[in-house]
């Protein structure tokens, strides 16, 4: 058994029967104090994400809550992800030379003005402090019976893509694009600018080879999650194509996977759009009854072509919606119209649904609505003034994105790591062609026309099964009843989360996740002839004392595929038949 080598006192506080820590409400009126000592003063909850929760806050002293603090504890990995991208790249002054570039008089890109760290309730929080911004689109979209003018679907287009092109220029990606996460600007010409938010899955994108991680396989918000991004690679092309599927779904279309209730099988989600991306004429065709609009059938041409590490031409794509909005004679300037019209709306299947909003959905009354919702408090308020100063913030450069610990606080169902059931045979038996193995293009899986072509002639998205040789990712799957979620990897492993470290100090064969065989192997210390320790990577049979001085703790693991039928066949020869299998390297822990 491992041994438990250092209990953590402080647990986080935990919801019962939940693995994840929820997190600390802020009290309205609470000071923080940011790293510089500037003080932030806490405002009404305006949201809470899968993480973390949003208040609004203003610089003490000051009136007006222009500010947002989001505040999550320190072991969550979004925010953690989030603000070291944003105090990499996007300080406003990064955000302005890029404007000034480009010749932009506006970017919807967020930017970070202070962080620090504070102890609620004896639990240390991160906190980041960004200026608040307006009403979310995902709001219009559902008050307009699930869509959005067509106009506004390409100005945001165009707008996204500027801001995809100021983050993937500092060599990220967002990887989560959904109307949730875009919001409206604040204040005289705030209704003309939409920002994107939540840098939370932000990560570098790759420049090399094609490698998929089942590590990050699926994360994302699944209905808008890339192809790639299902195989755990974060590409360009694939927050592009996040970015398709939300423009389609805004035109009031539902996507095949929303409509054939895939959502919570990621695989099948991700069969369904290779399908999907390798046969688009058909498949848009198929979602709009009265013709595909054209700027949406030549992005997504666009997009399936391009290679997985190839710089998107941004321009050409803003000059396919530009040029849809000259031909409907439609202004690119002005606040962002979300009332919906007959005439806003040629291309959507059916009549547009009554604004139940009434005139209320523009951005300007938008912000007047949220104006007017202000007061609302969500967590206790109090009058007391808790000054509470930050900590030293320590980076943890070590800190992986995967260790997403914070359950959703809200009450719309975040999917829990405790109810997922992980089949054996995680890789379905269709999967055949493997994306590390290109057919035709050393550098993408999917720009290969051969293989296009294959697809296009033998699938048809009945019977695609045999013939499509896509290797899909584990077959995981999500509970019903969440839609829209971001959902990272690492949720879905069932693997408990104390904070406790382990030292493992012997051989170890046990199966873990889908189908993996874990080997750990106990560096041995033996004495040579002369006396000297050196090492040997012998597996030890038996259990040794941990204390005993001639022992080390692991240091290495092997971590090797079981066969497709569930068996495992020796290490060494089983190597060869699984070149996915990944070595670990496990850190010692230091006392
Ligand atoms: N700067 C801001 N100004 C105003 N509202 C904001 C701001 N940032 C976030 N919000 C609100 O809070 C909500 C949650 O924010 P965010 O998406 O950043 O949190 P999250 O915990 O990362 O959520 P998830 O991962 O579930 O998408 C947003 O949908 C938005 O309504």
């Amino acid at each position: 058994m491992p041994r438990v080598a250092k209990p953590k006192p402080a647990a986080a506080k935990k919801a019962k029967g939940k693995l994840y820590a929820m997190p600390e409400k802020l009290k309205e009126g609470t000071i923080l104090s940011d790293l510089t000592k500037t003080q932030w003063r806490i405002g009404p909850s305006i949201g809470v994400g899968g993480f973390g929760e949003i208040y609004a806050a203003s610089r003490n002293g000051e009136n007006s809550y222009n500010a947002v603090v989001k505040c999550e504890p320190h072991a969550n990995g979004p925010l953690f992800v989030e603000m070291h991208f944003y105090l990499r790249n996007a300080k406003l002054e990064d955000i302005e030379k890029f404007k000034q570039k480009r010749g932009l008089k506006s970017l919807g890109m967020p930017y970070i003005i202070a962080n620090g760290s504070v102890d609620i309730n004896s639990q240390k929080h991160r906190f980041i402090v960004m200026p608040r911004y307006g009403s979310d689109i995902s709001k219009f979209y559902a008050q307009n019976g699930k869509r959005l003018p067509e106009v506004t679907v390409y100005r945001l287009a165009i707008q996204m893509l500027d801001v995809y092109e100021f983050i993937h220029s500092t060599g990220y990606v967002h990887a989560d694009l959904k109307a949730a996460n875009i919001l409206l600007g604040m204040g005289k010409s705030g209704g003309s600018q939409a920002y994107l938010v939540d840098f939370g899955l932000a990560s570098h994108y790759t420049t090399g080879d094609f490698k998929p991680d089942p590590k990050k396989m699926h994360n994302g918000t699944i209905e808008y999650t890339s192809r790639d991004a299902h195989l755990g690679v974060a590409t360009r092309r694939a927050d592009l194509e996040i970015l398709g599927y939300n423009i389609i779904e805004w035109l009031g279309v539902e996507l095949p996977w929303i409509k054939d209730k895939l959502l919570t099988v990621p695989s099948k989600v991700q069969k369904a759009k290779e399908i999907f991306m390798a046969d688009l004429s058909s498949a848009l065709k198929s979602l709009f009854a009265k013709g595909v609009p054209v700027p949406i059938i030549d992005y997504m041409n666009y997009v399936a072509q391009l290679n997985h590490n190839e710089a998107p031409d941004y321009e050409k794509c803003r000059k396919m919606f530009l040029n849809a909005l000259k031909q409907m004679k439609a202004d690119n300037t002005g606040d962002l119209n979300f009332k919906l019209t007959a005439q806003n709306n040629s291309n959507n299947k059916s009549p547009p649904v009554k604004n139940t909003a009434g005139a209320d959905s523009t951005a300007a009354a938008s912000r007047k609505k949220i104006k007017k919702e202000e007061p609302t408090v969500m967590n206790d308020s109090s009058d007391s003034e808790d000054v509470i100063n930050d900590s030293e913030e320590e980076v943890d450069t070590k800190y992986t994105p995967r260790r997403k610990l914070q359950a959703k606080p809200s009450p719309s169902p975040r999917f829990k790591a405790t109810n997922v059931k992980l089949p054996r045979k995680a890789v379905p038996k269709q999967a055949s062609v493997s994306p590390k193995k290109p057919e035709q293009k050393k550098s993408s899986p999917r720009r290969s026309p051969l293989k296009r072509k294959k697809i296009e002639n033998n699938v048809t998205p009945k019977a695609q099964d045999a013939s499509a040789k896509i290797n899909f990712s584990p077959a995981i799957s999500l509970r019903g009843g969440r839609s829209g979620k971001t959902v990272i990897n690492d949720d879905l492993t069932p693997q408990p989360r104390s904070n406790k470290t382990y030292e493992f100090n012997f051989e170890l064969d046990v199966s873990m996740d889908a189908n993996v065989i874990v080997n750990v192997k106990r560096k041995k210390k033996v004495q040579s002839s002369n006396g000297t320790p050196t090492s040997s990577t012998k597996t030890s049979s038996s259990i040794r004392d941990l204390t005993s001085k001639d022992s080390s703790p692991a240091t290495r693991m092997k971590l090797r595929k079981l066969n497709v039928d569930g068996g495992a066949s020796s290490p060494t020869s089983n190597l060869a038949r699984s070149p996915r299998t990944p070595a670990v390297t496990v850190r010692k822990y230091r006392r």
